[in-house]
C-alpha cells in the first residue's frame, strides 16, 4: 500500500515499449482504483450524434459552409450537458484500426451531474467558443474560457460543469498524440512555446455517490457504467501523459517581413502526425492578430486547391477571406482538392489600395483543422438542412474576369495604386 492507504496506478498513453523520447506514462495515486465500476452497458438515450460511422452519406466535394450551430435553450430542450451535446460532423478511418479522426462540435447548456467521460478511441482537442468550460479531469482542474484551447487524451475521464449556453469544436485523433510542431530554421522560439502550456495540479474529492456513472466512447459507441463513489479521487500524480491547456494569445506569429504569402502551417499551434513525415492527421492552425507588411503581395489567402481536408472554425470575430457568411460557431469543410479562396469582395478590396503595414484579424479569431484525411460528413452534418449554407458558392461567382493581353498593368489602369502592382522581374536577355 502507499502512503496514506492509497492504490498506484499507471495510464498508459504510448505502448510500454514505445521508444524512450515517445514514451508517455503516469502514476496515480488514488484512494480507489479506475477498476471499481460495476459492468458495461451501451449508454441508455443512444448516443446523440456521436458517431464514427464515416459512411452514411454520399460522397460530395463541394465547398461546405455551416452557419452558426444552434445551442440549445433550457426552456425547449431541456438540461443538455457537454456530452450529451457532441454532434460528429465528419471525419474518416476507424478507431479499431488506431487510423483516422473526426471533428465534433459541441453545444449544451448544463453541467455533467456525477458524471465522468473518457474516450477510449483517442485524443480531444477542445476550443470553446462561447462560454466557458470549468473541467475536473482524473489530474486536476482546468477552466478553459472561449480563445484557449485543451487536450484530453485517450483514457482521462473528465466532467464540463458550464455556466449557461455553450458551445465549441472539437478534433478527435486516433493516431497520435499531439505535439508541438519542430521548429526547424526558425530557431529554439516561436510559435507555441513549450512553457505556456498549462497542465493541472492534482486534485481530489472522496465523496460517495449512489450511482455516479462513466461513459466511455469505446469504438464509437457510448457506453455506461456505474459505481458509488466519484472517480475524481487522485491525490496525487506524476509523469508525462496529461492533459492540457493553452492560451492563443501567447502564439508567437511568424510570417513574412518581405513578400509573398506564406503557407499556413507557419500558424500551427499543434500537430497530430501520421506516420508519413510531415504529413499530419492533423494540425491545429491559428489566424492570430498580427501585423500585415508583404509588398508587392495579395496579403489574404491565395486562390488553391490541398490534396489535404481544411475544415475551418471562427472563435471569435469574421475571417479575413470571408468578412460576411462564416460566422463565429459556425464552420467551412473544403475537401481535398476542391478549390477555395477569398471571396469576390475579398479579392477586388484586397487587389487595389495602398500596401501599407496593417494590422490583420483584430479582434479575431479563426482556426483551421487541417487533415491529410478524406473527410467525410455525418448525417447530422447535412440533416439541418437550415444549417448548411446552400448559397456558398455564390460568395465565388462575382469574380470578373480581369485577363487583357494588351496591357500589363491591368490594376494600374484600373486604378490602382503602384504599390501592389507584382515585382518587374528580370528579363532574360
Ligand atoms: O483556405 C483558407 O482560408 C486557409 C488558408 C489560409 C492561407 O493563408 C493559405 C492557405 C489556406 O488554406
Ligand atoms: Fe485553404
Amino acid at each position: 500500500m502507499c502512503p496514506y492507504g492509497l492504490y498506484a496506478e499507471q495510464l498508459s498513453g504510448t505502448a510500454f515499449t514505445a521508444p524512450r523520447d515517445q514514451n508517455q506514462r503516469s502514476w496515480l495515486y488514488r484512494i480507489r482504483p479506475a477498476v471499481l465500476h460495476c459492468p458495461w452497458k451501451k449508454a441508455a438515450g443512444g448516443q446523440g450524434n456521436l458517431t464514427n460511422k464515416f459512411d452514411e452519406t454520399e460522397p460530395d466535394p463541394s465547398q461546405l459552409r455551416w452557419h452558426p450551430f444552434d445551442i440549445p435553450a433550457k426552456g425547449q430542450a431541456g438540461d443538455i450537458d457537454f456530452v450529451q451535446g457532441v454532434n460528429t460532423l465528419c471525419g474518416a478511418g476507424d478507431p479499431k484500426a488506431r487510423h483516422g479522426a473526426a471533428i465534433h462540435i459541441f453545444a449544451c447548456n448544463s453541467s455533467m451531474r456525477n458524471k465522468a467521460f473518457y474516450n477510449s478511441d483517442g485524443d480531444f482537442l477542445i476550443v470553446p467558443q462561447q462560454g466557458t468550460l470549468y473541467i475536473t479531469t482524473e489530474f486536476g482542474k482546468m477552466v478553459v474560457e472561449p480563445n484557449e484551447i485543451c487536450v484530453i487524451q485517450q483514457g482521462i475521464r473528465f466532467n464540463v460543469a458550464v455556466e449557461g449556453e455553450t458551445r465549441g469544436y472539437m478534433m478527435e485523433v486516433y493516431d497520435a498524440h499531439f505535439k508541438l510542431p519542430d521548429l526547424g530554421p526558425i530557431g529554439a522560439n516561436g510559435l507555441a512555446n513549450p512553457r505556456d502550456f498549462m497542465t493541472p495540479q492534482a486534485w481530489y474529492e472522496d465523496r460517495d455517490v449512489k450511482d455516479y456513472e462513466i461513459l466511455s466512447k469505446y469504438q464509437g459507441a457510448l457506453f455506461s457504467a456505474k459505481q458509488d463513489h466519484s472517480p475524481f479521487d487522485v491525490v496525487a500524480w506524476h509523469g508525462n501523459y496529461a492533459p492540457y491547456k493553452y492560451n492563443l494569445k501567447n502564439f508567437m506569429v511568424i510570417n513574412t517581413v518581405s513578400f509573398d504569402h506564406c503557407d499556413p502551417c507557419i500558424f500551427t499551434v499543434l500537430t497530430c502526425q501520421s506516420m508519413r513525415p510531415g504529413v499530419a492527421i492533423a494540425d491545429f492552425v491559428i489566424f492570430p492578430p498580427r501585423w500585415g507588411v508583404a509588398d508587392k503581395t495579395f496579403r489574404p489567402p491565395y486562390y488553391h486547391r490541398n490534396c489535404m481536408s481544411e475544415f475551418m472554425g471562427l472563435i471569435h470575430g469574421n475571417y479575413e477571406a470571408k468578412e460576411e457568411g462564416f460566422r463565429p460557431g459556425g464552420a467551412t469543410l473544403h475537401s481535398m482538392m476542391t478549390p477555395h479562396g477569398p471571396d469576390a469582395d475579398c479579392f477586388e478590396k484586397c487587389s487595389r489600395g495602398k500596401l501599407q503595414p496593417q494590422r490583420v484579424a483584430e479582434g479575431t479569431m479563426a482556426f483551421m483543422f487541417e487533415s491529410c484525411l478524406s473527410m467525410a460528413v455525418t448525417p447530422w452534418a447535412v440533416k439541418h438542412s437550415e444549417k448548411v449554407d446552400e448559397e456558398y458558392y455564390k460568395c465565388w461567382q462575382p469574380l470578373k474576369k480581369h485577363f487583357n493581353p494588351k496591357c500589363k498593368d491591368v490594376c494600374e489602369a484600373n486604378g490602382a495604386s503602384k504599390d501592389v502592382l507584382p515585382p518587374k522581374r528580370a528579363r532574360k536577355k
